[in-house]
């Protein structure tokens, strides 16, 4: 990608194209992190018995086109219907390719929006994007459709979960735009990249403080109450220890990740906001 780079300026004057084609590239740059908790990577498959790396990257092949349509759709200046159509398509050719696993399903909401936005930004700023405009440009255009929407009664694993414990799930973390993305996780990221850790080890991090703090509906889902505040305890109480730029974080690091999968828990919504963090500091002038 012409010009692109992760960290810590990307090039000024991007197109819709480039934009989409970011958020592939962070996809990448998540499931190719190891070792994370419960979470699949390049060489395991964590707390899943139904998919693996294959399964991942089947999935973002048939991807790849949706990011750039749907940044053109928000360059447009399209209506929340269309990019609601241009997702549930997405979601279609995701379970074709994966044999009806759901890899990616928060990921094609999320990232999708994001993708929307920043077309949506180019078009009434210009070239140079920043992570304050992504989220004004997805308020004033897309957030009266995301509040009604996260009202409705979700019948998908995640969402029912959500409901039940009285948690925020995917639906009203985008309704409010994105706060565990743009408070918690690109600023630990960035920062972690500005204290000279490497790309893998600000990466591992910043999934830590989004565990912390996310109230991810996939753990609630698979471990209830009781799993999702074992799983942000775990991230915290790593973070307090140093995160992993320390002597025995990659060890303890390893520890927890067992653990998980002893418990079957696997942070979805958290890889997915981690992966959203990669794509604005890929994208985004001065994350
Ligand atoms: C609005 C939708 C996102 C539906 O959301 P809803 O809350 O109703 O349903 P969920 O099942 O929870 O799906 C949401 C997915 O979002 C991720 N997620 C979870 N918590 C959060 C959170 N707090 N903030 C942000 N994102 C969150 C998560 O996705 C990841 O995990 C999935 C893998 O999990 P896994 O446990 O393996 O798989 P399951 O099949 O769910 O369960 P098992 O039986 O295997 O245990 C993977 O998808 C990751 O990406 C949640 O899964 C949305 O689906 C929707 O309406 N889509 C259509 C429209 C659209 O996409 N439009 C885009 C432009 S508007
Ligand atoms: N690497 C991963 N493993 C499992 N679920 C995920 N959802 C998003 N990324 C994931």
């Amino acid at each position: 990608m012409r010009g692109l780079r992760s960290h810590p300026l990307a090039q000024p004057r991007l197109s819709p194209a480039e934009i989409g084609r970011a958020a592939t590239l962070a996809l990448y740059d998540e499931l190719s992190l190891t070792p994370k908790p419960g979470l699949v990577t390049l060489i395991d498959s964590g707390s899943h018995g139904d998919m693996d790396a294959h399964t991942f990257m089947r999935s973002l092949f048939s991807l790849r086109h949706y990011f750039v349509q749907i940044a053109e759709a928000g360059f447009g200046g399209a209506e929340f219907g269309v990019l609601e159509q241009y997702g549930m398509a997405a979601e279609a050719r995701m379970l074709a390719a994966t044999g009806g696993i759901n890899t990616h399903r928060g990921a094609i909401f999320m990232l999708g929006l994001l993708c929307a936005s920043a077309g949506a930004t180019l078009r009434d700023h210009g070239g140079v994007l920043h992570p304050d405009l992504l989220r004004s440009s997805l308020r004033r255009y897309w957030g009266d459709a995301l509040s009604r929407r996260s009202q409705r009664t979700s019948r998908l694993p995640g969402g029912m979960a959500a409901a039940r414990f009285g948690l925020r799930g995917a639906s009203e973390e985008a309704a409010l735009a994105f706060p565990v993305l743009f408070d918690t996780a690109l600023p630990a990221l960035t920062q972690a990249l500005n204290r000279g850790l490497a790309p893998q080890e600000a990466r591992i991090d910043a999934l830590f403080h989004t565990l912390a703090v996310l109230d991810d509906s996939n753990l609630a889902h698979r471990g209830g109450l009781a799993g999702l505040r074992y799983a942000q305890r775990s991230a915290q109480g790593f973070l307090d220890r140093g995160g992993i730029a320390r002597a025995g974080g990659l060890l303890e690091l390893h520890a927890i990740a067992d653990a998980f999968v002893a418990q079957r828990l696997s942070p979805g919504g958290s890889a997915d906001t981690l992966a959203a963090a990669c794509w604005v500091t890929r994208v985004c002038a001065s994350p």
